[in-house]
Parts: C-alpha cells; sequence; structure tokens
C-alpha cells in the first residue's frame, strides 16, 4: 500500500483479529469492534517506501469487514478505518505514521512526538443507527453521548434511568487520556479526526499550537490556539510546554458547526512529574462558539504547502464538475444526494464490473456535469425535495486534470446548511479556493491559488459556501468520493471517479466473488 520504493525499504508483518468486544470507553458499556482488543487500533508505523502487510482475521461472525487505508501515499500522518456499514462507529479505526528515509529529514525540530485520535461516541448501537436512518419516519441519530481523546471520554452515568446499571463512572477504561510532557520541551502531536457526525475544535489550555502538517503535506508553518478538525483529517502541531510547570493543564475537543448537547471531551495535559491524574485546577477553556464560520475559514485559508516543499497545481484544468450538495427526499426516505442523484453501491465491486465490462452491473449513463445554477437557490430548502438515486459514475480522461467544486446548499429545513468534509480515495488534491454563497464559473476561478495550494485527501465545504479542488487523475482504479459524515455517506452523499481501469493489468483473483463477479478470468 505503500508505494514509493527506497534502498532501505522493508515489508512489515501486521496480524490483526476483528471483532466485537464489551467496552467501556466512556463509562457506559456497549458492543464496540476491537482490533487485537484494542480500540482505536494498533498505530501503523512504517518508512517510506515500506510495504505493509496485514493479515485480518475476521471474527465479527455475522458481518464482512473492509479497511480503508486513508490517504496512505508518502510520509505523514493517516488513519485507517472500517469502511463497511457504519462499522467506523463502532471504533474499527487507527493511526499510520510514515517516517522519512534516513537521511532525510523533516523542516521543523522538535524533541518527542505523540499522536491522538478524537472521535465522537455514541450509545446506540448501529444496527439501531442504520435502522432509524432508512425509517418513515427519519430517525436521526441525534447528537453523540460523548467526544473521545483517544479512545476515552467520561459520560456523566448520574444521567442515566433504567441502564445506569451499564455505567460505571469509576471503571478505569474511561479515566481521562492523559499525555505527559517534560517542561521546555517541544512535542509534534499528530491529530486524527474519525468522528462519525461532528466538526471539532481542538485546544491545549494554555498553549498555543504550530500547524506544520495537514493530511501527509507540510505546512506553511502558522499558530492557533484551537484547531479545528473535520472528519478524515489529520494535523501535526508543535506544541512547546512553557507554561507554568506547577499544575496540569485541560486537553478539550468540542463540537462546532452543529449545536450540539454533546459534552466536551476532556484529557490531562501533564507536566512531569506532577500527578498525571490530578485535575488541572481550573475550568476547561469554552472554545469557539460552534456557529461563527469565520475562524473556521480563516485556517482553511491559512492552510498552504509550505515554502520549499511546494507541488505547483496545473494551471488549467480539462473539466471541471460541480457538485451541489443537497438533503432531499427518495419514496418519502431522507436522502443525501450530489446534483439531485442519490448514491447507491451496486453488488458487484466497480473495479470488476468496468475491467470485464460487465455493463448491466451498474448505470452506465453519466451523472450529472453541474446543476442548473441560474434556478437553483442555495439558501432555501429546495422547491422540489425529490432526487433519484443511481449508480452511475463519473469517467475521467485518463492524466487529465480535474476541478471539482463542492457547493453546499440549504438542507431540507429552512436556515440550515451544513458543514460537510469531503474525502478522496486514491489521490490528493490541490485545495484551490474556499467561497461565501454560490460559486461564480466566470470570477472565482480567477481567484484560485496557483502559487501555493495545499495538497490534501479531505476538505471541508462550510455552510451556504463551496470549495474548489483540482487533482490529476492518474491512478488507475475506481474512486470513492464522499462526505466523511459517516451518515450522510450511507445516506449517499457520494460519487464515484474511474480513470484508466484499462491500464490495470490482471485483477487478483481474490477480489472476484461478489454479486455478479462470480468466476475469475
Ligand atoms: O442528515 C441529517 O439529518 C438531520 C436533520 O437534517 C434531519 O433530522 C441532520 O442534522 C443531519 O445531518
Amino acid at each position: 500500500m505503500l508505494s514509493v520504493p527506497s534502498a532501505e525499504a522493508e515489508i512489515r508483518y501486521h496480524k490483526w483479529e476483528v471483532k466485537y468486544e464489551y467496552r467501556s470507553p466512556d463509562c457506559y458499556q456497549k458492543l464496540v469492534i476491537t482490533i487485537n482488543g484494542q480500540t482505536p487500533g494498533p498505530t501503523i508505523e512504517a518508512q517510506q517506501g515500506d510495504t505493509i502487510v496485514v493479515e485480518l482475521k475476521n471474527s465479527l461472525v455475522t458481518e464482512n469487514v473492509a479497511i480503508h487505508w486513508h490517504g496512505i501515499h508518502q510520509p505523514g500522518t493517516y488513519l485507517y478505518h472500517a469502511h463497511y456499514g457504519l462499522q467506523r462507529t463502532n471504533g474499527l479505526i487507527g493511526m499510520i505514521q510514515v517516517s522519512l528515509p534516513p537521511g532525510v529529514s523533516e523542516p521543523y525540530t522538535y524533541d518527542d512526538e505523540k499522536s491522538i485520535i478524537l472521535t465522537d461516541w455514541y450509545h446506540e448501537s448501529t444496527f439501531e443507527q442504520a435502522t432509524g436512518l432508512l425509517s418513515i419516519p427519519f430517525g436521526w441519530v441525534n447528537e453523540p453521548q460523548s467526544l473521545l481523546i483517544q479512545g476515552k471520554g467520561s459520560f456523566n452515568c448520574s444521567t442515566l434511568g433504567i441502564e445506569a446499571g451499564l455505567c460505571n463512572a469509576t471503571n478505569p477504561e474511561c479515566s481521562p487520556y492523559v499525555m505527559t510532557v517534560v517542561p521546555g520541551k517541544t512535542y509534534k502531536l499528530r491529530i486524527g479526526s474519525l468522528t462519525s457526525l461532528e466538526a471539532l475544535s481542538f485546544e491545549i489550555e494554555g498553549h498555543n499550537m504550530t500547524v506544520v502538517e495537514a493530511d501527509g503535506s507540510n505546512v506553511e508553518p502558522f499558530i492557533v490556539k484551537n484547531l479545528f478538525i473535520y472528519s478524515g483529517e489529520t494535523y501535526s502541531v508543535l506544541i512547546k510546554a512553557d507554561q507554568a510547570p506547577t499544575r496540569n493543564y485541560w486537553i478539550v475537543s468540542k463540537v462546532v458547526a452543529r449545536p450540539s448537547t454533546t459534552p466536551n471531551g476532556l484529557a490531562i495535559f501533564n507536566y512531569h512529574p506532577n500527578n498525571p491524574t490530578t485535575s488541572p485546577p481550573t475550568v476547561p477553556p469554552v472554545g469557539p462558539a460552534w456557529n461563527d464560520v469565520e475562524p473556521r475559514l480563516a485556517q482553511c485559508q491559512a492552510t498552504k504547502a509550505r515554502q520549499g516543499y511546494i507541488t505547483p497545481p496545473p494551471h488549467k484544468s480539462d473539466r471541471v464538475i460541480v457538485l451541489l450538495n443537497t438533503q432531499n427526499k427518495i419514496n418519502g426516505y431522507i436522502r443525501w444526494s450530489v446534483n439531485n442523484v442519490s448514491f447507491n453501491l451496486p453488488n458487484t465491486p466497480y473495479l470488476i464490473a468496468v475491467k470485464e465490462k460487465l455493463h448491466h452491473v451498474f448505470n452506465q449513463s453519466p451523472p450529472p456535469n453541474g446543476y442548473d445554477h441560474r434556478h437553483y437557490d442555495i439558501f432555501n430548502p429546495p422547491t422540489n425535495p425529490n432526487a433519484t438515486t443511481s449508480t452511475s459514475i463519473y469517467k475521467l480522461q485518463f492524466d487529465s486534470t480535474v476541478d471539482i467544486v463542492i457547493q453546499n446548499a440549504n438542507a431540507l429545513s429552512a436556515n440550515d446548511s451544513e458543514t460537510h468534509p469531503w474525502h478522496l480515495h486514491g489521490h490528493d488534491f490541490w485545495v484551490m479556493g474556499y467561497g461565501k454563497g454560490k460559486f461564480d464559473i466566470h470570477k472565482d476561478p480567477k481567484k484560485y491559488n496557483l502559487v501555493d495550494p495545499i495538497l490534501k485527501n479531505t476538505v471541508s465545504v462550510q455552510p451556504y459556501g463551496w470549495t474548489a479542488l483540482r487533482f490529476r487523475a492518474n491512478n488507475p482504479g475506481v474512486w470513492y468520493f464522499h462526505c466523511h459524515i459517516e451518515y450522510h455517506l450511507f445516506l449517499g452523499m457520494g460519487v464515484v471517479f474511474e480513470e484508466g481501469v484499462e491500464k490495470l493489468g490482471k485483477l487478483p483473483p481474490s477480489i472476484y466473488g461478489c454479486g455478479d463477479a462470480k468466476v475469475s478470468p
């Protein structure tokens, strides 16, 4: 899965067993999915050029499992997670850290490094969630019960009724996560978000953070008090333990972009040699207002490629696809759609269907290249909320340069436009620009950043706003591009790009067997 060969390249083997186990990450006991007994799962460490082999035993008994190696292509911080139904929500997640080969160094210095994954946590099972989402009336998952920091949170057990017996506030599994630092030292902290729903603000009380990496790309450093992080994103920040060393400090994750009832996630930033379990003497910082888009956009705009590490984008694109994000209805069921088409996965894998020309497997007419921007009012609920569903895919010309503009709109109820993190498989894209309101195809491309755009694999689209990306369709295959909110993808918020499948050699026989891909040719 890591593709850059180097002289020192190694093959690193991992043996995983994936199973359901009872755990109490926020003190409330429920079934979670573990890898070798852990959630988040083991961190995969590699050096650039290594080959990783993961031998996975699926002990889920009644479910398949699919793991997505999210963003992998070069040194940096990445994630892995389940990509099958709502399995990610159950905790089947982890981090991938790719280091540079010997003799090559990062363009910043630090004394030591740490890593954390941020998640949101629900007490309802994913089966109940899925059932609600697929019902009339619509059963929305609502706000999560907890926010976890490296798999640990703290639910207030005293708020429970008959389920109180499942909650134990003194269970050591839900003691706060502790990050111990030595006064005066500088740390590289890798942060990944694999929330199912929420956009987060992350901060360490009293400490600034210098952002140096985003989704595996070096960032022109900038300083923040709180970092906004969307599901599917990774960042590295530098933090200096430069505050009064006589006490501990709060680490806080907080929901933004939704009017949430979820309490903030708390962990302890422990100055050695203070007692790691001593709560800081202060009230945790309250963080930014959930509905203030300005500081979020400011962080987006500040995230640029680092000088000396800029990969300039092609100055022109061969094709522009505008994707309008809407919440719709299909036969009375609530769905999410792109250009009025709600995505449905066919039973046969696309890669095999395209390669073997199994035309009956999915809808062969291309999905829409845009929407009727002259007549569609993005600031109000759709006048016709009904969408259609399709399995069709975008065929991209191999090695062409493609621009994607993701346009946000009002959801089904008035005065509601959500923030969506969009994630592309198989590629990094340049982030060309962000804007408020309706994208103007004549004026807005003139403002694109052609100088130092960052290469990312996940990007946020703010309420009633747009985000423009550019990528080279140079990775033969079939690639998902989707909202990284687990429930939105489940409800159809995604598209599929295909490029250069004819260039692929014989597909491995082991991937045949599903749907109409019955026999290996
Ligand atoms: O997909 C969603 O559905 C709900 C709401 O729009 C309808 O209940 C919500 O907040 C979402 O993000």
